[in-house]
């Protein structure tokens, strides 16, 4: 008997589950041959570059009344894939994440697979202890002996956190009362910060012009006397300043900051210490380069996301907080009572998605836990070390170079470079010769990319022209492609 509400047949499901599945089969094969198996391959493109409008009408992007065939849908997965940039390639040097961890691709097709919110134990029981395990180890890892944490859709909400954190800890009946009544809130990062500094000031209503940006050395580096002088300042001025974000690998020159003497100044003036470690964390993992963290376990939470140079997949990203009482859940918790029964048959302490500002959140966690479960730290800590030996070997041979020029010697995996090309070599350094040169950086990577033989990120910075930053993170580069790169580039702009 067919059973029929509002004209609509309700026996039996309606999806054709064979059809479905077997479009998965063909689509997973489309992926590990157009994307896995070429992942590596330096034969490939890294980017099969079209301009916006020709690429529209290449992808067919409308959406239409009626559906389409299986197999013009894998033609459109090809195409996709086609003209999607390979981040995995050896040669993709673009930002400060790159490379295929294969460990962690196959956490992601499981949790994309198994599609769980991780907010509860009761729907997602193997993320959340997997969350807890990972936050754990990172702890440890920055030298708390305990704390809490949670992960976060990228390093710039972990450095909201960490602001709206410090001010809840400074004054507690903001969650209650809001913004009117409070004194003028300062806080004071260098002038190296993360641009996400500016936008979480004015997203939680501090603003942007009660962000202090302290001047940094020649190396990118906050100078402690600079800090101490601008807290005083504030204080004169009868502002209230409550935190201090200091940067641990900063995003262009990859400096760090020095932690120790501005956790000295943050204990004096009772300032909540952040140590915006996204980029420059992941040293944590190595013996021989975490000295560059050195009094990092001072600080009173820490950004640190395991998607850049441990390479686990975009987004993952810790949020960790020393406070180890449920100050995070104190700040962030609504309680609510569809999710956070408090009378559920199991210990509800587990149910920890009530620190995060987020109600559905992927488990980011799984795909850095199981790239640590395939490698051990002793792997990930190899993977850092070879990084940062193929960035010195990287700078020495851009010594070497005629036409290379380092913009510093670099602490970490950026390595900052101008290209001068021949007709700029002979003239002097004034500034008809910088106009000149802030041009070239552009036009080459304009050739690069249409060449698809390369991605390498450039831009102008504090003062000075455009310049090349190279970033090194993946074990897949070998010495080969750093000699490449320097030949590339001045293949294509030689003649400029
Ligand atoms: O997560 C990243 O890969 C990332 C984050 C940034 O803010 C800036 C950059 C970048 O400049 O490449 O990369």
């Amino acid at each position: 008997n067919v059973v029929l509400v509002d004209g609509v047949i309700l026996n039996g499901p309606t999806t054709d589950a064979k059809a479905g599945e077997r479009f998965v089969e063909d689509a997973c094969r489309l992926i590990m041959e157009e994307v896995i198996l070429k992942a590596t391959d330096i034969r490939e493109k890294v980017c099969e570059w079209r301009p916006p409008e020709e690429l529209k009408r290449l992808l067919d992007l409308e959406l239409r009344d009626a559906g389409e065939p299986h197999h013009r849908l894998l033609e459109r997965c090809q195409d996709i894939i086609r003209y999607s940039v390979k981040t995995n390639h050896p040669r993709f040097f673009n930002q400060l994440y790159a490379g295929l961890d294969y460990y962690s691709l196959v956490a992601r097709f499981m949790t994309e697979a198994l599609n769980p919110s991780v907010y509860t134990y009761e729907v997602s029981p193997v993320f959340l202890l997997v969350e807890e395990a990972v936050l754990k180890k990172m702890i440890e890892f920055i030298g708390w002996k305990e704390g809490d944490g949670i992960f976060n859709p990228g390093g710039s909400v972990s450095n909201m956190y960490a602001m709206n954190l410090a001010r809840y800890k400074y004054c507690p009946d903001i969650k209650e009362k809001g913004l009117s009544g409070l004194p003028r809130l300062i806080l004071f990062t260098s002038a190296e910060c993360h641009y996400s500094m500016k936008k979480s000031a004015s997203f939680l209503g501090i603003g942007t012009e009660n962000v202090c940006f302290v001047e940094t050395d020649g190396r990118g580096k906050m100078i402690p006397e600079e800090l101490e002088k601008r807290v005083q300042e504030a204080e004169k001025e009868g502002a209230a300043p409550f935190l201090v974000c200091a940067t641990s690998g900063t995003t262009v020159l990859g400096a760090f900051d020095p932690l120790d003497e501005i956790a000295d100044i943050c204990e004096r003036h009772g300032l909540w210490l952040h140590v915006d470690a996204s980029w420059g964390g992941s040293a944590l993992m190595s013996r021989k380069h975490c000295r560059l963290l050195q009094g990092i376990h001072r600080a009173d939470s820490v950004a640190w996301n395991p998607h850049k140079m441990l390479m686990a997949g975009i987004q993952c990203c810790a949020f960790l907080v020393k406070d180890k009482s449920d100050l995070l859940k104190r700040c962030y918790s609504a309680n609510a009572s569809y999710l956070f029964q408090q009378d559920k048959f199991y210990d509800v302490s587990y149910d920890t998605g009530d620190k995060s500002i987020q109600c559905s959140r992927r488990p980011d966690a799984f795909k850095f836990w199981m790239a640590w479960k395939a490698l051990g730290t002793l792997g990930l800590e190899e993977r850092v070390n070879r990084a940062l030996a193929l960035s010195r070997y990287l700078v020495e041979e851009i010594k070497k170079r005629e036409g290379f020029k380092l913009l510093m010697e670099p602490e970490y995996a950026n390595i900052c470079f101008w290209y001068i090309p021949p007709s700029l070599r002979q003239m002097e350094e004034g500034p008809e010769f910088w106009a000149k040169l802030h041009l070239v950086a552009p036009a080459i990577k304009e050739r690069m990319m249409k060449k698809g033989s390369l991605m390498l990120g450039y831009q102008p910075h504090r003062g000075k022209v455009n310049f090349f930053r190279q970033v090194v993170i993946s074990p897949q580069v070998s010495r080969e492609d750093m000699d490449f790169l320097l030949d590339e580039i001045d293949l294509l702009g030689r003649d400029m």
